[in-house]
């Protein structure tokens, strides 16, 4: 390893502090290249996949990389935009809205993002904060949920990046919000406007995504923290156990995962007589491959097939007021104590 030489580093200012959001990633077009590069990235990361090394490399190489690129190109081909992948697009936009958010409350702080797999990587980005002088860095997942398969993987990548660097900012993570008043309102006010212009459903479900159920046996509280998110909105729309249901999506391989999956339970409901369902994904702040392309096509479909009348799949948080101005206050809260707004000379009266 060798280190560089450090920049002068504006040390006690405010336009020392930066808060950089991070989310998973996405290919850099829908194409099958693209998407081995960023899959074989992503499933190679042993925080995603949890397979000694020696025995998950010759299937991920052997096998998955070529044969799963072509098909999650295809899929990602039926939901790209002109600006690119919705979910980078999002979460850019994100991005400036919370630099405008906090900037209108006075805070003097530089606001980026990154993704852990694929382009701009967290290293790019803490290599271009520091660069522009940042001394302490509040590093913050766009996962609501804490996950040892997500969460835990930014801070991997946070330290990756640190081992290489001589004069380190000062850091602070935050874990999860999944039960933060501004993030269940959030959620809250996506649903009843959507409601408000739709309509009711017979039955709401609320869509996660999943992971292996061995992670949950090993102690990640990420399945009681999807639980406790969809019981406050639940609780904040008044609706009764009967008119809602929490379900995990985005099943890979043979292993169990989190239940009950949510294709095969809007089937169930279908079969059952449900005429409408609307499904929501609080999990994910931007609408991406796994609620554009899954649910709004391929869950909308099997329900549609199995009898149900109706679907709606409501949108994500995006780019919702609500969803941006918490965003600020939890960046607000863990930021309190580090010098973030200018002390200007009283203004002449
Ligand atoms: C193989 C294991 C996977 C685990 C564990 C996993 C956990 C996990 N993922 C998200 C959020 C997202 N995942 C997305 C796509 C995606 N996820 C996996 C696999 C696992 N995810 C794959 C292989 C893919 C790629 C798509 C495909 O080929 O099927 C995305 C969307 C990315 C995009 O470009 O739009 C998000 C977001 C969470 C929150 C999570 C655990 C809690
Ligand atoms: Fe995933
Ligand atoms: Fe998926």
């Amino acid at each position: 390893m060798s280190f560089r030489p450090e920049p002068a580093l504006a040390d006690g200012t405010p336009e020392g502090t930066a808060v950089l959001l991070c989310n998973l990633g996405t290919p850099d077009a829908p194409t099958a290249p693209a998407l081995r590069r960023y899959l074989a990235e992503f499933l190679g990361d042993p925080r995603v996949v949890e397979i000694p090394p020696l025995a998950w490399k010759p299937v991920l190489h052997g096998i998955i990389l070529r044969t799963r690129p072509a098909k999650s190109a295809a899929k990602y081909a039926s939901i790209w935009t002109p600006d690119g992948s919705p979910l980078k697009v999002w979460t850019e936009k994100q991005a400036t809205l919370l630099r405008g958010y906090l900037g209108e409350r006075g805070h003097r702080v530089a606001v980026e993002y990154a993704m852990r797999y694929g382009q701009p990587s967290i290293a790019t980005r803490l290599d271009a904060l520091k660069a522009r002088g940042a001394t302490r860095v509040l590093v913050l997942p766009l996962y609501p949920q804490y996950s040892c398969t997500t969460t835990a993987s930014v801070l991997d990548a946070v330290q990756a990046w640190g081992r290489g660097v001589r004069r380190l900012p000062e850091f602070r993570f935050v874990n999860q919000y999944h039960d933060h008043p501004g993030y269940i309102d959030a959620l809250v006010r996506r649903i009843s406007q959507y409601w408000m212009t739709h309509g009711r459903p017979d039955r709401l479900v609320l869509s996660f995504h999943g992971v292996p159920q061995r992670t949950r046996e090993l102690g990640d509280p990420y399945h009681d923290q999807c639980h406790a998110t969809a019981r406050a909105v639940a609780a904040r729309l008044g609706l009764d156990d009967s008119q809602y249901v929490v379900t995990f999506q985005s099943r890979f391989g043979r292993a169990t995962w989190l239940q009950p999956y949510t294709e095969p339970t809007v089937v169930g409901l279908a079969r059952a007589g449900v005429r409408r369902v609307d499904v929501i994904c609080p999990g994910f702040v931007s609408d991406c491959i796994e609620t554009l392309e899954e649910i709004g096509m391929e869950v909308r479909q099997a329900f549609l097939g199995a009898g149900g009348q109706a679907f709606h799949h409501i949108p994500c948080l995006n780019d919702l007021h609500e969803w941006i101005a918490a965003l600020a206050a939890i960046a607000e809260q863990h930021l309190a104590g580090w010098p973030t707004r200018a002390s200007a000379p009283r203004p002449l009266m």
